[in-house]
């Protein structure tokens, strides 16, 4: 992004005590609101979080930030060294300017929500896209209402589309995220049960999940979960133009028969029949991601060979269902980013089908978010974990107590390991000592739980 001190202040209407020309003609090259990723030439930013990002404008200075914003509160701190555009709101001031940006450079926007899925079908949609068109998607997981305006910001002038990721876990965060971007194309992955705590049910999920269509432009086309009925009954009621995926062959996109493999998955799909495409990795939950994104690329006349390409290798983001190899030779599948019921138990399924020399080893940390319910959500992946195709747990976290329980039975106390929250070292040593060079072994947890230092101790 590249834009005037002069234009971005008009675009947020902040106040600027220097408007000399040599101040409005000087040049951003970008937002940062992190001064330990801050570059010279960028704008700062000071969002709130458990400190001030108002305290620390000298490291922004020191930086090379060429420019910050300000909040109208801390007017009495207002910095001399370099122009402060005081606002409001900073993070308000920080949203408005994105939507600016937006309509400056008109691409057409992709917007992709669920409660699962959300990361991986984004990687998807960007790698369909980007021979034919300039793409700019989101990264990590900045998906909510600082994630999404920086998203935005990072885009080129020649952007043709932006993908980008909405998570929410309340009401009303997708229907300001969804008019910010104004999408000409709005995706839901599935509904599942993530932060359930926040809803209590599903359908309540589903209902902050159809926000996503709220900005949808009016000639825009609404493509979701085919097979989910909380999906397709309100689906119904819009009037926008629609495609749906998944398995059932009343999709418009669906899948005609998979095949599992540890780290490709190959299925066919009604639009090409007898061709087979495969994705570079496991799970058979990640083929309805891959026909969300067959659908987005069909929608804008992708070639299939292109979209089979495409697909066969794109760049998916760290931690979901990523095979690595520790320090022993174990393979690891590393699976960390965050956790739910419904994630948990695909990916204990697709586990425990890998082909393996050694033993199968699960490691589960609790699933956070899930309310009242969750000591029975946790209690219920006993169903998925089959003692005979796996050989020992290690569970760690408050509710992952309730499937220790459930578990007991059918494993030896060697063999079954539960761990408070604040063991996560003990676990990591214990897995240390115990992984052998032929073990394969699935971890997942919430981000809360942190499992991702476990992986990085066993892979070091
Ligand atoms: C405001 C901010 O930057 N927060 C990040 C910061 O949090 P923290 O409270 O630790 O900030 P500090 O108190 O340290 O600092 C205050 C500000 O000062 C900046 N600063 C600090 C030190 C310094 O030396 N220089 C500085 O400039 C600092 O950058 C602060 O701005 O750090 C945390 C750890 O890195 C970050 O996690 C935190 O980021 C917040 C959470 C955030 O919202 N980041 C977005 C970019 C984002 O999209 N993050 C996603 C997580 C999104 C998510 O959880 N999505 C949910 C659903 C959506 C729910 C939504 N309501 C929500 O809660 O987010 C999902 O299910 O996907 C991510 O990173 O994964
Ligand atoms: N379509 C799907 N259905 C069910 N589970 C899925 C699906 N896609 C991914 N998952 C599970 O969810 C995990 C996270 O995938 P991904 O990061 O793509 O989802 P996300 O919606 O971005 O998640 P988060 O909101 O936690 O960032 C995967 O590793 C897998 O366990
Ligand atoms: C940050 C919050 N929205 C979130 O993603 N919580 C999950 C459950 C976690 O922290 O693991």
């Amino acid at each position: 992004m590249k834009m005037t001190i002069g234009e971005i202040v008009k675009a947020i209407n902040a106040s600027l005590e220097d408007q000399s020309d040599e101040v409005l003609q000087t040049e951003v090259n970008g937002v940062c609101f992190d001064t330990r990723k801050l570059t010279p030439g960028q704008l700062f930013i000071p969002l709130q979080g458990d400190h001030d990002g108002h305290d620390f404008i000298e490291n922004a200075v020191k930086g090379g930030a060429r420019a910050t914003l300000w909040g109208r509160d801390h007017i009495d701190r207002l910095p001399v060294s370099i122009p402060a555009l005081v606002v409001d709101d900073p993070l308000q001031a920080f949203q408005k300017l994105s939507r600016y940006y937006l309509t400056k450079i008109n691409p057409r926007v992709i917007a992709i929500t669920g409660s699962n899925g959300k990361t991986t079908t984004k990687d998807m949609i960007a790698s369909v896209l980007d021979d034919e068109f300039n793409v700019t998607k989101t990264h990590d997981n900045f998906n909510n209402e600082i994630g999404v305006p920086y998203t935005i910001l990072q885009m080129e002038s020649n952007t043709d589309f932006l993908v980008v990721e909405m998570g929410m876990d309340r009401p009303g965060q997708l229907d300001f995220l969804s008019k910010l971007v104004s999408p000409d194309v709005a995706v839901i992955t599935m509904i599942g049960e993530a932060h359930i705590e926040f809803f209590g049910t599903r359908d309540k999920i589903a209902d902050a999940k159809m926000e996503i269509t709220h900005g949808l432009k009016a000639d825009g086309y609404f493509i979701y979960d085919g097979d989910e009925p909380l999906l397709r009954e309100r689906a119904e009621s819009l009037d926008f133009a629609k495609m749906t995926f998944g398995r059932n062959q009343t999709n418009d996109v669906y899948a005609v028969s998979t095949s599992d493999g540890q780290f490709r998955t190959s299925f066919e799909v009604n639009l090409w029949p007898d061709k087979k495409i495969t994705i570079p990795m496991m799970g058979d939950y990640n083929v309805n991601n891959a026909l969300a994104a067959i659908a987005v690329g069909k929608l804008f006349r992708i070639p299939e060979i292109e979209i089979t390409q495409k697909l066969a290798h794109f760049d998916l983001t760290k931690n979901r269902t990523e095979w690595l190899t520790g320090t022993k030779g174990e393979k690891i599948l590393s699976d960390v980013y965050n956790s739910n019921p419904t994630a948990a138990r695909e990916v204990l399924t697709a586990f425990s089908q890998t082909p393996v020399v050694g033993r199968r080893i699960v490691v589960l940390g609790d699933m956070l978010e899930l309310g009242n319910q969750s000591p029975q959500m946790h209690a219920s992946l006993a169903a998925d974990i089959d003692s005979n195709a796996i050989a020992a747990v290690y569970l760690i976290g408050k509710d992952m107590q309730a499937l220790y329980e459930k578990l007991k039975p059918f494993f030896a106390p060697e063999n079954l390991h539960y761990y408070q929250a604040d063991q996560l070292q003990q676990l990591s040593e214990d897995l240390k000592r115990d992984l052998q060079p032929n073990d394969e072994v699935m971890l997942k947890a919430s981000h809360g739980i942190h499992l991702e230092k476990i992986v990085a101790k066993l892979t070091a």
